[in-house]
């Protein structure tokens, strides 16, 4: 890293310490912890357009502010894997016109384990001679990176030359974890940071005993190392990929006192207040569980009115929140029966006006 860029990642770190500082003000919470990110190569997921010209082929994106595109061959905030293979997709593709022919978007899903995934959006259906085409880019790659896989997408169509999914390994404290990542679901862009994202969580309920319940859990990202602290963990998500990923993730890790079952928040809070059954909860009687500790993550909209009254009833809740100016509309209200015990800024966005924040929060 140069001096400059250490200097400009340390100031926009520091005025987003002072916005969410401020923001927790009336909170009374304590000094934030910060978890600073890498300045570079720490995404580990990057989408792009295509831009055609002529024989030449490149990746574009587009300035926020003027909307103008420009050119990228190489993106300093994704992994150095995702860099790597931009460049060695681009210089195989320009000469393929069956591979190159209507492509307009090419994602990569990566992870700390090394695995690639890479898929090409296309305005045009694709046949199989497409298909072995990938397959021929799939073996070139795979001598240069670890378990490569290719997905062809077109309208209505989705054709998959290996899997549709990386295999993610997480050193948590120690020990590592497995994750199932799929394409186009859901996953913490900043690997390094969402390492220390659970890590604080662990740390926040290191104390705790009794059963954790989770809202908005994805594949299982928190769950599965939080299990090690709570007798037993039970996660709900509305996306069925990730519920299916989840299911992957228990068996991958070994853990017997997990269980994720796909329901959106809103439904969650009808079951836990008995207003509604769900064939879904089949198996799962939540009364008999001993709930003591909520952990929430939901997207940047934060939690409706029911389920925030619902989680006050119980001693603790952790708040993983992607949007602080939600999360402090929500502290208002979980406030009035609740203080912040522990709170802390995660740089999951480096040179972003985003902010990744963490409340713990204890019924007074
Ligand atoms: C910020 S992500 C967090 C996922 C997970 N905790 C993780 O760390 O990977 C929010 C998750 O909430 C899910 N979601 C969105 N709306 C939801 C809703 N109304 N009910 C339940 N889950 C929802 C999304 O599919 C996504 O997986």
């Amino acid at each position: 890293m140069t001096t400059t860029t250490a200097k400009d990642y340390q100031a926009q770190l520091d005025e987003k310490v002072d916005r969410l500082g401020t923001l927790l003000t009336p909170f009374n919470a304590p000094s934030l912890s910060v978890y600073p990110s890498k300045p570079e190569n720490y995404r580990m997921r990057a989408e792009f357009r295509v831009w055609h010209d002529g024989d030449d082929l490149y990746h574009i994106m587009f300035d926020q502010g003027s909307k103008e595109k420009y050119r990228v061959d190489t993106f300093p905030p994704a992994s150095e894997t995702i860099n790597s293979a931009m460049q060695q997709l681009i210089e195989y593709l320009k000469p393929n016109e069956l591979l190159r022919k209507k492509l307009f978007q090419i994602d990569y899903l990566t992870g700390l384990s090394g695995e690639l995934v890479i898929s090409l959006l296309y305005h045009k259906p694709l046949d199989d001679e497409w298909e072995v085409q990938a397959e021929l880019l799939r073996t070139f790659l795979a001598t240069q990176f670890t378990a490569v896989s290719i997905i062809g997408r077109a309208r209505k169509q989705k054709r998959i030359v290996g899997n549709d999914f990386i295999i993610e390994r997480l050193p948590i404290n120690g020990r590592e974890f497995e994750f199932k990542h799929i394409e186009n679901s859901f996953t913490q862009p900043n690997a390094e940071v969402n390492c220390s994202m659970i890590e604080w969580s662990l740390e926040c309920s290191a104390p705790l005993t009794g059963d954790l319940l989770e809202m908005y859990c994805g594949a299982g990202n928190f769950s599965m190392p939080l299990a090690v602290h709570f007798d037993n963990v039970i996660g709900t998500e509305i996306a069925k990929p990730s519920v299916q990923a989840a299911q992957y993730n228990i068996a991958a890790n070994h853990l017997d006192n997990v269980k994720i079952v796909r329901l959106s928040a809103e439904e969650f809070t009808e079951a836990m207040n008995g207003e509604r059954t769900f064939s879904r909860l089949e198996g799962i009687n939540l009364t008999e569980y001993n709930f003591t500790t909520v952990l929430v993550d939901p997207p940047r909209a934060g939690l409706d009115v029911d389920s925030l009254k619902m989680i006050q009833g119980y001693d603790n809740i952790i708040y993983i929140s992607c949007n602080p100016e939600t999360l402090a509309e929500n502290l208002s209200l979980l406030c009035e029966t609740h203080e912040v015990a522990n709170a802390a800024l995660f740089d999951q966005f480096p040179f972003t006006h985003h902010i990744e924040a963490g409340v713990l929060l204890t019924k007074k």
